[in-house]
């Protein structure tokens, strides 16, 4: 499998913002935007599905811990079109973690009380243009 972008030794704080800008491919299946502390320790994959792992126009969230998968958290929204330049924010406090999408906010519960984001991957069928820490 393609290996993604990966950027770690990050410090983001809490209210501090991770934000990915990049097109969806016309053929794209999915993609997942991942932040943690390393790739078996994940705050968040928020994981848009467009056609994959049995999934049609559904975002799956869902956290990662010593290598294992949490509950999934389906969305009801998917605010996605194959061929969309998107642009991703993510910020977190101790409660929750906020994914921006132009006219979306989702919410997932910051389950493993990360204190700071280390590590993000973006991985899948996405071309990513740009990414910015503010
Ligand atoms: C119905 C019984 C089995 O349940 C299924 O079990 C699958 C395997 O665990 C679940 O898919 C995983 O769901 C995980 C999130 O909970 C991850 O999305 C996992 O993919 C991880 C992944 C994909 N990629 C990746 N894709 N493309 C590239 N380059 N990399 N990188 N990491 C998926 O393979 C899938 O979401 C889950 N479906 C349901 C409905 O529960």
């Amino acid at each position: 499998m393609e290996q993604g972008l990966v950027v770690t030794q990050l410090d983001v704080q809490p209210g501090e913002c991770v934000k990915v800008k990049g097109k969806i491919p016309s053929d794209a299946k999915g993609f997942s935007v991942n932040v943690g502390k390393d790739s078996s320790n994940l705050m968040l994959h928020f994981n848009p599905r467009f056609d994959c792992h049995g999934d049609v126009n559904t975002i799956v969230c869902n956290s990662k811990e010593d290598g294992m998968w949490g509950e999934e958290d389906r969305k009801a929204d998917f605010p996605f079109q194959h061929g969309d330049k998107v642009e991703i924010c993510i910020s977190f406090d101790a409660a929750e973690v906020k994914v921006k999408v132009p006219d979306v906010e989702f919410e997932f519960p910051n389950r493993l009380g990360m204190e700071k984001i280390q590590y993000l991957s973006v991985e899948g069928d996405f071309k990513v243009k740009a990414i910015k820490f503010s």
